[in-house]
């Protein structure tokens, strides 16, 4: 069964969050896009909010969250506790992200990387297993605090 992956940002994103929602389609994932549909401003926490609530709710496998530096959606993405979204502008941190946090949502910066390198980013925290053992213990005390 592919994975479902959910997409979502905001303006600073836009061109960006097309060209990976393209790139995940032709990958054979299936993409669910929350907006927004436009590079026209919008307030990214309206576009984050029900991504995020898509996670929680396992409708989605993943969530890719693109915005001009990562931390405004990173920030309202954090706020479900079932929800690690990891901002990532490398891909040995989105490797990382995956293998120690289990993260799943990937937070990109398009101000700050290029398009390859989001690519690459998103190519890598898909393809990567959590490494579970002492991670999974440090994991599980993040939503015990
Ligand atoms: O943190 C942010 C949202 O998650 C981003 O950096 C925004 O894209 C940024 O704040 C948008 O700034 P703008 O001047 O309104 O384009």
């Amino acid at each position: 069964m592919a994975l479902k992956i959910a997409i979502g940002g905001d303006h600073a994103g836009y061109s960006y969050k097309g060209i990976i929602k393209g790139e995940l389609q032709e990958l054979g994932y299936l993409v669910q896009d929350f907006g927004p549909d436009s590079e026209a401003s919008v307030d990214y926490p309206d576009h984050v909010h029900p991504l995020a609530k898509a996670v929680v709710s396992k409708e989605v496998d993943f969530g890719i969250l693109v915005c001009g530096s990562g931390n405004g959606v990173a920030i309202t993405a954090n706020k479900y506790q079932e929800v690690r979204a990891a901002l990532c502008w490398q891909s040995e941190l989105a490797k990382l992200a995956r293998e120690h946090n289990n993260a799943n949502v990937l937070c990109i910066p398009a101000r700050f990387v290029t398009v390859d390198e989001a690519k690459e980013m998103v190519r890598v925290f898909l393809t990567t297993a959590f490494e579970g053992g002492r991670h999974q213990t440090r994991v599980d005390k993040i939503t015990t605090c």
